[in-house]
């Protein structure tokens, strides 16, 4: 999607577009295995010798053709299985996390929280350490030579049972004592496997992995608004992933800005996955006047056609927002990140910076 499609509403001129380059970004919810382009999916495939399936598209062509048409998060999840096959060896999972990095960077993200799914991985015979080690490698390198601050968040698949889900975790406590993962999600179908399935795996991690552990779950997708309700109260997240359908209950949303609790809405995924048909029709307009912060990101970049300045724009096509308002958006997804508060006054003031300097050339 660009300025040139049909449903814009607003331009978004040079100018606006290098300032939303400019603003300092942090991305919440992107799933490393879900930038996998599928131009590097084929090569791994070869050089792995993975047989992909016999139905699988030939080409990276006609695999984009195919994920130009989603179904729904299920027909996608498909796809995003058979696609994270094709990662075996500590380098994939390095080359993979790099190449995001280096797209982040040029994107104007200063911080990166990024999803991984270790049982799509050690379900396959990966060891999570061969997973967790090369994210990590890369994370560092990006840390050193791109200056994004980043944090893994492990995620727990919903459609596998929950003990397996107790299993990954005790497993992964190690790499929580390292610092090597920083936080629990909770991804996958998301009907009809309701958040509070999971209390127990999040009690755990809270109580096992020290006090600093973010926790977060994907709810309100597809789900509605008990999904977010339940996610606040028995799995005791600090965010919420997606929180699309927090607008069908007023009470939902009044508790989110009440409670300053930050969703992280994926606005091209939304389209792509059918959870709206255009972008226009997300509640951030709600958000903005209930006080509900929200922060805008990629999900799946390498399906759902855009990176996170994608996804920028593709908010100002629909919504138009002033630059104040970009700054506060920019900032909203500063406060909800887990840094410390020297390094959130770092961002808010290049926030304050890109906002006056293009205050003078835009408005
Ligand atoms: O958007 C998503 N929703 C649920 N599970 C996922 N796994 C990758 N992306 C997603
Ligand atoms: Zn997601």
């Amino acid at each position: 999607m660009t300025q040139t499609d049909n449903k814009a509403k607003h331009e978004c001129s040079k100018e606006m577009h290098n300032f939303l380059k400019e603003l300092p970004k942090c991305e919440h919810h992107v799933h490393l295995e879900g930038t996998l382009e599928p131009d590097l999916l084929f090569p791994l495939a070869k050089r792995n010798k993975i047989e992909l399936p016999a139905d699988f598209p030939k080409t990276p062509e006609e695999l984009h053709i195919r994920y130009d048409n989603f179904e729904n998060l299920d027909d996608f999840l498909h796809f995003y299985y058979i696609g994270m096959g094709v990662l075996i060896t500590e380098q994939d999972f390095f080359d993979l996390a790099w190449s995001y990095f280096v797209k982040a960077k040029n994107d104007g993200v200063w911080h990166a929280e990024t999803f991984f799914d270790p049982q799509g991985h050690t379900e396959r015979g990966i060891k999570m350490e061969t997973v967790v080690n090369g994210f990590n490698r890369a994370a560092e390198k990006a840390q050193a030579e791109l200056g994004i601050s980043t944090k893994l968040i492990m995620c727990l698949l919903k459609h596998l049972p929950v003990p397996n889900g107790m299993e990954t975790l005790k497993a992964a406590t190690g790499f929580y004592k390292q610092g090597l993962i920083h936080g629990l999600g909770l991804d996958s179908s998301e009907l009809p496997f309701p958040p509070k399935l999971f209390t127990e795996c999040y009690s755990y991690a809270a109580e096992n992995f020290g006090e600093d552990v973010g926790l977060t779950a994907h709810a309100g997708e597809e789900g509605g608004p008990e999904y977010i309700t339940q996610t606040l109260d028995l799995l005791k997240a600090t965010r919420i992933d997606h929180g699309v359908n927090s607008y069908k209950d007023d009470a939902v949303m009044e508790r989110l800005a009440r409670e300053n609790v930050m969703l992280t809405l994926c606005p091209l995924s939304n389209v792509k996955l059918q959870v709206v048909e255009d972008v226009a029709e997300l509640p951030v307009m709600k958000w903005l006047e209930v006080g509900v912060p929200f922060s805008i990101n990629s999900d799946d970049p390498a399906y759902f056609g855009g990176y996170i300045l994608d996804n920028y724009v593709v908010m100002h096509t629909r919504f138009g927002f002033d630059l104040n308002t970009w700054g506060k958006i920019a900032k909203f997804g500063v406060d909800g990140s887990w840094i410390s508060s020297e390094r959130k006054k770092k961002i808010h003031e290049k926030i304050d910076d890109v906002v006056a300097n293009y205050k003078k050339l835009i408005e």
